[in-house]
């Protein structure tokens, strides 16, 4: 901050005292004849002004941020052997055996009720005979996603590894060491000057934090950014009885994404999009947000990760929070004054309890919501008023995918590129949650319109969404 704020302030003040002398002598000397003799006779002091303004002026042209620019992304596609249908899941529990028969019939009924279609990737282990999730399997599941699509990444954008300077890794549950980013510097051969950061622990809300720190970095220095999101269910498999730990297993599916940022202004021309802002919200404060959603051991001493039916409460509280902070920010006046109108109105009119919730849709064109769950995306939906239309890609994401935690919303944001969506100059708003209990928005503008790339996880089976469900 202390970088870009004092040449702010020099400017700031430098003008404010030219703008000082200025009123001061206009207002002492009798004429504009008389006042600009005296400048005449003053130039060594009119000139020292000039010169510190510049100075300031060039200062703060240098420091002032620069844009980031969505150069690709890729999402990693697991191959068809993966495919983790209901009658694979149920299966592996059977074999397992690790499940009481009301467990058994509880994940039945939940899978049915989830959103999930047929057609979501389960992690290796699933398919060994052992049913053990051994820590091996977990690094196969992480290197599968992650080694995929950064190198689908890099091939399509033709950058070469040796230009990264800043990687970040995000992955909630599984933090191996050495890092996923020593991984990945490893593998990718990344330059010994690259600045690396491992995510872990940070939930579903990872990807767009990830952005919102590469963007921030790169808002400084010209460079280059790797993201890359995955998400170990391998580990994270519960096998005991407790019905909130059983959700995680019915909801949350296999998937990684890898984005490739830059705040090069070459690259503006390639980009497919540009962020506009971002902005974290952190509600672990309240009991009640912190616990929502926690890993921890059951009575029987099997550790996993509890979702409590308070969840979606508490996602609305904090979505509210959130869109508080956010709306003043993204909303055009209209729209925030017809707000105000409408809270004043009913306020005058006695009605304390309506709830006034501004049209996002005046903000943003295309909205990727973290599909955590049907009833996170209905909540969301309820909360904000949104048309049905508006949660459809999360919707048909929880379907094609499942809950793969914080790389969904690059899973929803190729939908709406597989489906030529998104025109030139139209903003995108990225909603994700996270245990924690935190909420992440990012906001991108379209440089050009969108269109389906070779590796876009939907290209084989777009012509079936939206499915009705
Ligand atoms: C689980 C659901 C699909 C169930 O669908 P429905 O709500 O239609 O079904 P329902 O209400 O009839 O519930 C069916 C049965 O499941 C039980 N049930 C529902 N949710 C439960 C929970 N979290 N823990 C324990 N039991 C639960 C109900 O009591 C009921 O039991 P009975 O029949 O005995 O009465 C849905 O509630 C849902 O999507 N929940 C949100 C999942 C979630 O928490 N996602 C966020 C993931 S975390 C995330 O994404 C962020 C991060 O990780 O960082």
């Amino acid at each position: 901050m202390r970088s870009r704020s004092t040449p702010i302030q020099l400017l700031k003040l430098t003008v404010f005292v030219l703008l000082a002398i200025t009123i001061t002598l206009a207002s002492l000397l009798p004429s504009k004849q008389s006042f600009l003799l005296f400048l005449s006779h003053h130039k060594l002091l009119l000139f020292s002004l000039l010169w510190c303004k510049l100075v300031a002026l060039l200062a703060y042209a240098r420091a002032r941020p620069l844009p980031v620019y969505l150069l690709d992304f890729s999402c990693h596609k697991p191959g068809p052997d993966s495919r983790g249908s209901y009658e694979i899941c149920e299966y592996f529990g059977r074999r397992s055996c690790k499940h009481s028969a009301e467990s058994e019939a509880f994940m039945r009924a939940i899978y049915r009720k989830s959103g999930l279609g047929d057609e979501t990737y389960a992690p290796p282990f699933i398919f060994q005979t052992d049913y053990k999730a051994k820590f091996q399997y977990a690094i196969v599941e992480a290197e599968d996603g992650m080694f995929s699509c950064v190198a689908h990444l890099l091939a399509k954008t033709d950058v070469d590894p040796s230009r990264i300077t800043v990687l970040v890794a995000a992955c909630s549950m599984f933090s191996p060491s050495p890092s996923f980013t020593s991984m990945l510097v490893q593998r990718f051969k990344l330059s010994p000057s690259v600045k690396t950061f491992n995510f872990s622990g940070m939930g579903c809300s990872a990807g767009t934090m990830s952005f919102d720190l590469a963007a921030t970095i790169l808002r400084r220095q010209v460079g280059y950014a790797l993201i890359v999101v995955t998400e170990s269910t391998s580990l994270n498999w519960y096998f005991g009885d407790n019905r909130h730990m059983l959700v995680t297993n019915c909801i949350f599916r296999a998937g990684t994404a890898a984005a490739l940022v830059t705040s090069d202004p070459a690259q503006r021309e390639r980009a497919k999009m540009e962020v506009v802002r971002t902005l974290r919200t952190h509600h672990g404060a309240d009991d009640a947000a912190y616990n929502a959603a926690i890993q921890m051991e059951d009575e029987d001493g099997h550790v996993g990760v509890a979702l409590t039916k308070d969840l979606v409460r508490v996602a609305g509280v904090g979505l509210r929070n959130h869109i508080s902070r956010l709306a003043p920010r993204v909303l055009p006046v209209s729209e925030l004054l017809r707000y105000v109108y409408n809270v004043a109105r009913s306020f005058l009119a006695g009605d304390r309890k309506a709830v006034h919730v501004p049209d996002f849709t005046t903000a943003f064109e295309h909205m990727c919501i973290h599909a955590g769950g049907k009833a996170v995306i209905d909540a969301v939906g309820r909360l904000m008023k949104f048309e049905e239309e508006v949660v459809e890609p999360a919707r048909m994401c929880l379907h094609r995918f499942g809950n793969t935690s914080s790389s969904l919303v690059f899973y929803e944001l190729a939908y709406f590129e597989a489906k030529g969506r998104i025109k030139i100059g139209d903003r995108v708003w990225m909603l994700a949650f996270g245990t924690g209990f935190k909420a992440c928005s990012v906001v991108w503008r379209a440089l050009r319109d969108s269109r389906i790339d070779p590796d876009n996880p939907w290209k084989d089976c777009i012509h079936r969404y939206p499915v009705s469900l």
